[in-house]
């Protein structure tokens, strides 16, 4: 009798491996296969690895998983030892509408391939839905403040956790994709859990991004800062009084968000004056890096939920209007 073969392993493509995605590829790469689609960090990666620096994780990981530079070089690097398709291509670029199902294609094998996004935003999944109607798609809610400073090489401090659920939430058999995500997660590592509607979580993420994001990058400052830049506490309750309005849209959209959570949510900036560790959002990081941000996922869809039934974000829309003209203003550049 021949020995038992251990099953293979899953075979995951991370594209977008900045900040989010260099921690996840790590993490997987505890318990699958995986490649990563690098751009701008192509050529230390391929030399020389990542390195994480992690309050969590451990200081000074280096890793060298493979690295192609596009999607079809993936596909073309696929082969039955490192498996004849991919079972999951995690998405951890910036949640910019319109180009990334038409990039990811050559990778993806109808009826075969998951589609996982970690990203900010709200109405992010539909045009992935659209593109690859035959493919499961995964919504994911991250928490992980990290930024990579030098290509390759990624800071992460306080928090990582991954809320999971299936798009559209009605789609989700018992053994979905999204589960069987959570459980690869977590045998690397990582904190995942499983949502039956993860929209809801993604109303909850929402209300501090699309507040923080845009203030903290309009006046390039951490949200500490943002709050100590005012005498009284005006600042504070701008924050607050965007984060009611995001809340009112969630809520006209079903998903219940009350004033004691978005007390909450504040509580975790205001918590850290004290010690003035301010956190810089991802949106102020690329608007210092001068690139273009995420207004429409994180922003205007929430603008655009709003109008659509009706409830009232003038704030909100202010905040939408003179992000967006930020950033053109760096797409002219
Ligand atoms: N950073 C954070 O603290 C947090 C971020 N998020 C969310 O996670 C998501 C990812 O953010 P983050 O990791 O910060 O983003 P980064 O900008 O750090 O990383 C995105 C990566 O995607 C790559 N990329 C984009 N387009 C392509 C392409 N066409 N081909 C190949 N590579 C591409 C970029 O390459 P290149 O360098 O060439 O541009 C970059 O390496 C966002 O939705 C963000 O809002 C959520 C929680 C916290
Ligand atoms: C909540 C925060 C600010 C860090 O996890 C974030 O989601 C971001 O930087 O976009």
């Amino acid at each position: 009798m021949s020995p038992p073969t251990n099953p293979p392993k899953p075979n995951i493509l991370l594209f977008g491996a900045g900040s989010v995605g260099t921690i996840y590829l790590y993490l997987l790469s505890h318990s699958c296969t995986v490649t990563a689609v690098c751009r701008s960090n192509y050529a230390t990666v391929s030399d020389h690895g990542f390195t994480i620096n992690s309050s969590i994780f451990g200081d000074n990981i280096r890793f060298k998983p493979r690295v192609v530079r596009d999607c079809s070089e993936a596909a073309a690097a696929l082969s039955p030892d490192s498996g004849s398709s991919y079972d999951y291509i995690v998405v951890c670029s910036k949640a910019i509408p319109g180009q990334i199902p038409e990039t990811i294609r050559p990778a993806v094998t109808p009826g075969r391939t998951a589609i996982v996004l970690v990203q900010n935003g709200i109405g992010i999944e539909q045009e992935y839905r659209d593109a690859f109607p035959q493919n499961e798609v995964v919504s994911c809610v991250v928490y992980l403040p990290v930024s990579q400073g030098a290509p390759g090489v990624v800071t992460h401090r306080e928090i990582e956790r991954l809320e999971v659920g299936a798009y559209p939430s009605s789609s989700a058999p018992s053994s979905s994709a999204a589960r069987r995500f959570v459980d690869l997660v977590k045998q690397g590592g990582g904190t995942a859990e499983w949502f039956e509607d993860v929209q809801s979580k993604r109303w909850i993420k929402l209300v501090v991004n699309a507040a923080w994001n845009p203030i903290c990058a309009l006046t390039r400052s951490s949200d500490v800062d943002f709050m100590l830049s005012s005498e009284s506490s005006a600042g504070t309750d701008l924050v607050r009084a965007v984060m009611l309005e995001i809340a009112d849209i969630a809520t006209a959209h079903g998903y219940p968000i009350g004033r004691e959570e978005v007390d909450f949510q504040l509580s975790r900036a205001t918590a850290r004056i004290e010690t003035n560790k301010g956190v810089r959002p991802s949106m102020l990081q690329d608007v210092e890096g001068g690139r273009r941000i995420e207004i429409e996922a994180i922003v205007g869809n929430t603008v655009r939920l709003g109008k659509e039934k009706g409830v009232k974000c003038e704030k909100l829309e202010m905040i939408y209007l003179l992000a967006k003209a930020l950033d053109c203003s760096i797409g002219r550049r």
